[in-house]
């Protein structure tokens, strides 16, 4: 067990209102020198609110905060990280359209500038460092951002933080974002900046993770905290219970062995993309839970993409046999009674700006026209209302846009709009992302009872335990192509599948 130092930042008193929403209720909290805190909660508790404060994203109503021991007010995130408080934020941090070495010193420009001009070979080589500095040397510093994935724009936002050697490091939601080898370096990083005695706020959703890395656990419910528990205090069951306040059973996925019919609804056949796959065949069949597993790089996300006909598919085709449609596009797919949960929710999923009931409903405008004409208001709102119930998404009303609710909320949101859609075809591609365990088991359930409706779903993931849970069969690729095939009825464990990965 490490050492723990003198307080480094406190928090007295901190209350957090958004118009009606409470986010924080008179919070208090003390991070050390030398410790990984964890934040764990259920999604809408505060975490991202308390976090985002310490680092200047945003102010609180009211109480008050110390650094270092001095009265901590930051007007921005720029003023925390040049004051040494670093954030990883939860949803996209990076900006597309400039380059990966802008990206890494945006806001800091001024040391590569002589007068008007900017010194751009410095600037990148001083990128190439700071990447180098956290593992990374795949990325180019110099090439825009938008060409990388999801992954290595998170990394490239872990090399914008860690550049400085924050002495406060706050992780919100990452690892989800990454792939096992970008949560190793990250694990790798928050461990050294504990040992050097700085402090590492640690948000996540996976109770594995969190007692596996963190020092103290501080557990927040409806913005309040409920507990801080200490290591060797740490013990599952109660942590979950402390989080939802009641008893949580441990096995919430399909304990059937039901199988699934011998029609095949969807057929990749030898279909070959621009960069992740090479003559890749695939059925599903009525009924089935086909799980897709692998590391990050495997083509996983890829394969999601190219069955939804949004990803181009420059040989072989993808093709619905029961009416000989080929899918070369998500209209033709979302004609065809398809849906797609996106990995990428922000950028691919969801209308930011519309509320919450607009983005449920945009699936289904068809089924809510009375006399099949007119849009009704009522079956519309019935529609998204029973979504929001069924979930439990966390919103003050209907109305508000979806920008407004916390990460795990919106990939309910994204969630719910596909399963009101009672679409034949699922591919969900990571679609607990984000979510807390209760919900997790809500969206397990929805799932099998789309199977047993006989729907057919593709469920990607990176997290083995839903894998195993829900799927009829599981496909583990790597490197592109199906590198084993596992089959629910004759049983498997985790660790031929890891064979298969790596
Ligand atoms: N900009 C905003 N406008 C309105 N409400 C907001 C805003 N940001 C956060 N909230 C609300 O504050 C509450 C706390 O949100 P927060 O993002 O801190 O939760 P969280 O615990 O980080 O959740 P998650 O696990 O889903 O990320 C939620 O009810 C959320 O909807």
């Amino acid at each position: 067990m490490r050492e723990k130092g003198e307080i480094l930042v406190e928090v007295k008193d901190m209350c957090k209102n958004f118009g009606v929403t409470v986010a924080l209720n008179h919070v208090d909290m003390a991070i050390r020198r030398g410790e990984v805190r964890g934040l764990i909660g259920e999604n809408g508790s505060g975490k991202s609110t308390v976090s985002s404060i310490i680092a200047g994203i945003q102010q609180a109503t009211s109480g008050e905060m110390f650094y270092k021991g001095q009265p901590w007010k930051p007007a921005s995130n720029l003023e925390a990280s040049r004051s040494g408080i670093g954030m990883i934020v939860q949803e996209a941090g990076t900006i597309d359209s400039i380059s990966v070495a802008e990206n890494i010193f945006l806001g800091n420009y001024g040391q590569f500038k002589k007068g008007p001009v900017m010194n751009r070979a410095k600037m990148n080589a001083e990128a190439k460092k700071a990447l180098e500095k956290i593992g990374v040397t795949h990325i180019n510093p110099a090439l825009p951002a938008r060409m990388y994935d999801m992954q290595e724009r998170k990394l490239i936002e872990i090399a914008r933080t860690m550049y400085s050697d924050p002495d406060v490091f706050v992780v919100d939601e990452t690892t989800t974002a990454l792939s096992q080898s970008g949560r190793e370096l990250l694990y790798r990083l928050m461990h050294h900046a504990a040992a050097e005695n700085r402090a590492v706020i640690f948000i996540s959703h996976d109770l594995e993770e969190l007692m596996e890395h963190c020092d103290t656990l501080t557990v927040l419910r409806d913005g309040v905290i409920i507990d801080n528990i200490e290591r060797e205090d740490f013990e599952a069951g109660d942590i979950k219970r402390k989080m939802v306040g009641r008893e949580i059973k441990g096995n919430y996925y399909r304990v059937d062995n039901d199988g699934y019919s011998g029609e095949t609804v969807l057929k990749a056949e030898c279909i070959t993309t621009m960069n992740a796959l090479l003559c890749f065949s695939l059925e599903l069949h009525k009924g089935e839970i086909l799980g897709i597993g692998g590391l990050s790089e495997c083509g996983m996300h890829e394969l999601g993409k190219a069955l939804y006909g949004l990803e181009e598919v420059v040989d072989g085709r993808v093709l619905l046999p029961g009416s000989g449609t080929v899918i070369k596009n998500a209209k033709t797919a979302f004609r065809n009674k398809m849906g797609y949960v996106s990995k990428n929710r922000d950028t691919e999923s969801l209308e930011l700006e519309a509320s919450v009931a607009a983005n449920i409903q945009s699936t289904g405008l068809d089924k809510n026209r009375s006399f099949g004409l007119f849009l009704s208001f009522k079956k519309e709102k019935k529609y998204a209302q029973l979504q929001v119930d069924s979930l439990a998404i966390k919103c003050v009303n209907m109305l508000q846009p979806v920008k407004a609710l916390s990460g795990g909320n919106k990939q309910k949101v994204v969630f719910g709009k596909w399963i009101a859609d009672d679409a034949d075809i699922l591919i969900l591609d990571c679609p607990t992302r984000g979510v807390d365990i209760g919900v997790k088991a809500a969206m397990y359930q929805l799932i099998y009872e789309m199977k047993k409706k006989g729907k057919s779903i593709i469920m990607i993931s990176e997290e083995m335990p839903e894998l195993i849970g829900m799927s009829d069969r599981l496909l583990v690729l790597k490197d592109g192509k199906v590198n084993g095939e596992f089959l629910r009825k004759d049983g498997y464990h985790q660790n031929e599948l890891i064979e298969c990965m790596i």
